[in-house]
C-alpha cells in the first residue's frame, strides 16, 4: 500500500481561548481513505490544517510518515484556486518544469484529453476541478487532503467526480483524508468515517464494502442513515447550546 501514515497525539485547537479541537487522538494508516464529517462549526475544516501543517496545534502531536522521504501532501478545496492567467497545461505543471507528457497522462485521466491549452474561464466549474485534482495528483502525494472538493458542484457533476475520484485512487493507492457534508459521497469512497463533534471524534466507523460501490447497496443504505441520526442529533445539541 502507497501513502503516508498520519498520527495524532491529544490534539488540541483553540482560536482566542475558544477550544474547537480537545484532546484528539487519531492514527490513519497508510493507504486508508478516511472521511470526516460533522456539523458546521464541529472543527473538520481546521482539523485538516492541523494535519496539512497549514496551522499549527495548541497542544499535542501531529506526524506523518511515509517510506524514506518527508511526505508529500496536496491539498484541494471547493474553489479551484486555479491561476486564470495560466492554461488548463500550466495550471497542472505549476512549480514543476518538464514533465509535459506526465500532465498530459494525468489530464486524459481526468477525461481533459485536448483542453490542455484553455485558460480556466473557458472551463465548467466540474472540469476545473478536474484540473484541480490534476494539479494534485501530478506530484503522486503521499498524502491527498480535500476539503468538501465537489461542494459547489451540481449533482450529476458531484456524482461524476466521486466515481473518477474513486476510480484513480484504485489504480493508484494512497491516503485521502475527504471532509464532507456528504455523508453518501463518504459511504461510496471510504474506508473509514469519522464524525466530529463536541471537540472530537464521536464516531469512528470502519467501511469495508467492496468497490465499485453503489448509492443503493443495503449495507450503505443502512449506515447512511445512522450517521445521518448521528449528524442531527449533533445539530440538535448545538441549537441547544445557541
Ligand atoms: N483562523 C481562525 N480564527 C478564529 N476562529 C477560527 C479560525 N478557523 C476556524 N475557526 C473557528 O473554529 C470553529 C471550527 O471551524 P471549522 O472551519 O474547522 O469548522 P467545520 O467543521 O469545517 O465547519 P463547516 O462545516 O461549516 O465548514 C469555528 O467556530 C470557526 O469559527
Amino acid at each position: 500500500m502507497s501513502g503516508a501514515s498520519v498520527s495524532l497525539r491529544s490534539v488540541d485547537k483553540s482560536f482566542a481561548g475558544r477550544m474547537v479541537l480537545n484532546g484528539v487522538d487519531l492514527d490513519i494508516a497508510s493507504g486508508q481513505f478516511v472521511s470526516i464529517i460533522g456539523p458546521s462549526g464541529a472543527g473538520k475544516s481546521t482539523l485538516l490544517r492541523l494535519v496539512a501543517g497549514l496551522d499549527a496545534p495548541s497542544r499535542g502531536r501531529i506526524e506523518l510518515r511515509a517510506t524514506g522521504r518527508k511526505a508529500d501532501v496536496r491539498l484541494m478545496f471547493q474553489e479551484d484556486r486555479l491561476l486564470p492567467w495560466r492554461s488548463v497545461l500550466g495550471n497542472v505543471l505549476l512549480g514543476i518544469k518538464g514533465r509535459k507528457q506526465d500532465a498530459g497522462r494525468i489530464l486524459d485521466a481526468v477525461g481533459l484529453q485536448g483542453r490542455e491549452s484553455e485558460f480556466p474561464v473557458g472551463l465548467s466549474g466540474g472540469q476545473r476541478q478536474r484540473v484541480a485534482l490534476a494539479r494534485a495528483l501530478i506530484h503522486e502525494p503521499d498524502l491527498l487532503l480535500l476539503d468538501e472538493p465537489f461542494g459547489a458542484l451540481d449533482a450529476i457533476t458531484r456524482a461524476a467526480m466521486q466515481l473518477l475520484l474513486g476510480q484513480l485512487l484504485v489504480a493508484r493507492p494512497r491516503t485521502v483524508v475527504l471532509v464532507t457534508h456528504d455523508v453518501e459521497e463518504a459511504l461510496l469512497l471510504s474506508d473509514r468515517v469519522l464524525l466530529v463533534k463536541d471537540g472530537g471524534i464521536a464516531r469512528d466507523l470502519i467501511f469495508d464494502q467492496p468497490r465499485p460501490r453503489h448509492r443503493g447497496d443495503p449495507a450503505l443504505a443502512i449506515l447512511k442513515e445512522e450517521l445521518l441520526d448521528g449528524l442531527l442529533t449533533a445539530e440538535r445539541d448545538l441549537a441547544s447550546v445557541a
